[in-house]
């Protein structure tokens, strides 16, 4: 059965590398993939740009493609967003379907601090997603909760619901929210680390630019 991905992220702003790794992640497992924003995100300072702001820009990048959509279910929940109460709504909707959840490397390395780590495996597979900087080791705790569950056939993952772990292996791409909100607070223009169709209307980024320049 072809497999819901869910990619889950601050997207403050969103950038080239987001949208590279969803889409070649979804290439690789030949899944659906969903780009899902965080309203709180648990574990870091909040947001430049509000819920609404990111959205918007959400749908601006996605625009003019299919492969990749957006699901907003996150920012109907007051309080943190935990991905594990995510997963357990995704799970009563999409009954036997495999459902994975799409991680950055140095996301996955920090998983032992997300709220239920455990009990992820038990509802979702998890795709992690390599990232240029990020150590291939793990902590020792999580390295061995997933030894038995790794895998590198695609097939396993569609054969069933959750469980499993797999390494997908995407072109590395340098790219970072927090470079690229740097770039634009000091007044650059970071036009080709961003999707195109977040230039199409200035009060896009404006968040991001200096009060200087927004006045
Ligand atoms: N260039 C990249 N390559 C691989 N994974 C990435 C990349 N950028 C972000 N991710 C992954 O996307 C998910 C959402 O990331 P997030 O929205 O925090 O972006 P970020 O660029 O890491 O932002 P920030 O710099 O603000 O922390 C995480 O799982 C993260 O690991
Ligand atoms: O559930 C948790 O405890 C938890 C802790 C940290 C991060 N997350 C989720 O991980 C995703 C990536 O987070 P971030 O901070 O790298 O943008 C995003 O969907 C967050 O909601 C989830």
């Amino acid at each position: 059965m072809k497999p819901l991905a869910l990619f889950g992220g601050t997207f403050d702003p969103v950038h080239i590398g987001h949208l590279s790794v969803a889409w070649e992640a979804s290439e690789l497992l030949d899944a659906e993939v969903r780009l899902m924003p965080a309203s709180v995100p648990p574990h870091r300072v909040p947001p430049t740009a509000s819920a609404a702001q990111r959205v918007d820009m959400l749908r601006a990048a996605l625009r003019g493609q299919s492969r990749l959509t957006l699901d907003t279910r996150e920012l109907d929940r007051s309080g943190p967003s935990y991905t594990v109460d995510t997963l357990d709504e995704f799970r009563l909707e999409c009954g036997e379907r495999p459902l994975m959840l799409l991680l950055g490397a140095d996301a996955f390395a920090g998983l032992r601090s997300w709220h239920r780590w455990r009990d992820l495996f038990e509802v979702a597979h998890i795709g992690v997603i390599n990232r240029p900087g990020v150590e291939a080791s793990l902590p020792v705790e999580l390295e061995r909760a997933v030894a038995a569950r790794r895998t590198d056939d695609p097939a396993i993952i569609r054969a069933r619901p959750a469980g499993r772990v797999i390494e997908l292996a995407v072109t590395p791409l340098e790219v970072s929210a927090t470079h690229i909100r740097q770039l634009l607070a000091a007044g650059r223009d970071p036009r080709y680390l961003l999707p195109a169709g977040l230039f199409d209307d200035p009060a896009l980024l404006a968040p991001y630019r200096s009060s200087f320049e927004n006045g």
